[in-house]
């Protein structure tokens, strides 16, 4: 199931409905939102003129958790824990519908039992499926129209639990498969230009710095397609991507921007560090990567540091620049955006606080 992303701005009503038709957590929470105001809201006040103040303090603590949840999607556009309260609530409340033991308040088990598989991923929401039907037919066992009530309820609402699980699993499947097919490089298996933008565009919406972005390029790369074959040229590129993701730290974020051009992104590193790291890594490619009959294959670099308030995209043509300046200087070297090179001493920790 997609979550959306826990850093980013709140979204306006437009593009909350765009993203509710992408993402079927954002629209069963404000599904949820909608049956608190339109239902257990207007029932509440109706128990509480009945006198019945604990079915309406049950309703209109579904109703806050459901609006708490959605408002909480919408303004950070986290929907994890916003799925997990709702779908505890959800349980929560079939329960309540069985202790109260009134026989029409149990057709909410069926919505309430489908609702799970869109809030948290299927086992899960199976799990806590069972749990909702199992509580409640326990509790409500009495009112269940006798010996065929209990088997029919049980029944059909895991009945129900099955087919959510089916859809949700499948839903899945599919959508992971789609952001593989989308969102990752075929022939290196790193993620692509894509991807990078959607990261890159997430990361830098809250104006700060994002840290070094270093382009990747591999030198005389057309000469080895020429010599080697293309196929030699691709073998080349899967080894050069394997190389570089094998030894990043966790965080650190490496794409192709398409050919044989790269990005890494190195969100948390002091500028003193990256330089030994990146020194480092072109060093071991030119020793590990090879092409052809054991050609040793050397890449050039160019980096930036993203300041705040920069677009990422500014920073990147920084990047590129001095890439530019790399390949001129004669490849196989690490070139620093200019403006970054007075301040490399710094380290950026420092220079972020
Ligand atoms: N094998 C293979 N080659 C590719 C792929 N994508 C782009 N290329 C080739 O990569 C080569 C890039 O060549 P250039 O842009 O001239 O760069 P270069 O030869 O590396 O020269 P410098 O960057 O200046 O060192 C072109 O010949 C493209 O056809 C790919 O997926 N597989």
């Amino acid at each position: 199931m997609p979550h959306l992303s826990p850093v980013r701005p709140a979204l306006s009503w437009r593009e909350l409905l765009t993203v509710a038709r992408e993402d079927y957590t954002v629209a069963v929470l404000l599904l949820g939102t909608l049956i608190a105001a339109v239902w257990l809201m207007p029932f509440a006040i109706y128990r509480a003129l009945q006198g019945n103040w604990w079915a309406m303090s049950n309703d209109v603590a579904l109703s806050a958790l459901f609006v708490w949840a959605g408002h909480r999607a919408w303004r950070t556009g986290d929907t994890r824990l916003s799925g997990w309260v709702v779908a505890c609530a959800t349980v929560g409340g079939i329960w309540a519908i069985g202790w109260a033991a009134r026989f029409a308040a149990l057709f909410w088990v069926y919505p309430g039992v489908l609702m799970l598989f869109f809030l948290v991923p299927p086992r899960a929401a199976f799990v806590l499926a069972a749990l909702a039907i199992g509580g409640s037919a326990y509790l409500s066992h009495a009112d269940l129209g006798g010996g065929e009530g209990l088997p029919f309820f049980l029944f059909t609402a895991l009945l129900t639990a099955l087919l959510g699980y089916m859809t949700s699993q499948q839903a899945q499947h599919r959508i992971a498969r789609w952001q593989s097919l989308s969102l990752i490089d075929a022939l290196t298996g790193v993620a692509n230009r894509r991807l990078m933008e959607i990261e890159l565009d997430r990361a830098s919406s809250g104006g700060g710095s994002i840290g070094l972005l270093a382009v990747l390029d591999l030198d005389h790369f057309k000469s080895i397609n020429d010599r080697f074959g293309h196929e030699a040229g691709d073998l080349v590129l899967r080894d050069f991507a394997a190389t570089v993701q094998s030894r990043l730290r966790r965080g650190d974020r490496f794409y192709r921007l398409g050919g044989e051009e790269f990005v890494l992104w190195l969100p948390d590193m002091g500028r003193a560090q990256a330089e030994a790291v990146l020194e480092r890594l072109r060093e071991q490619i030119r020793e590990h990567v090879r092409a052809g009959e054991g050609e040793a294959v050397t890449v050039s670099m160019g980096v930036a540091a993203h300041h705040a308030g920069e677009h990422w995209r500014d920073c990147l043509a920084r990047a590129d620049q001095a890439l530019y300046r790399a390949k001129s200087a004669g490849r196989n070297r690490v070139e620093w955006a200019v403006d970054d090179a007075i301040e490399r001493s710094i380290p950026l920790v420092e220079r972020r606080a």
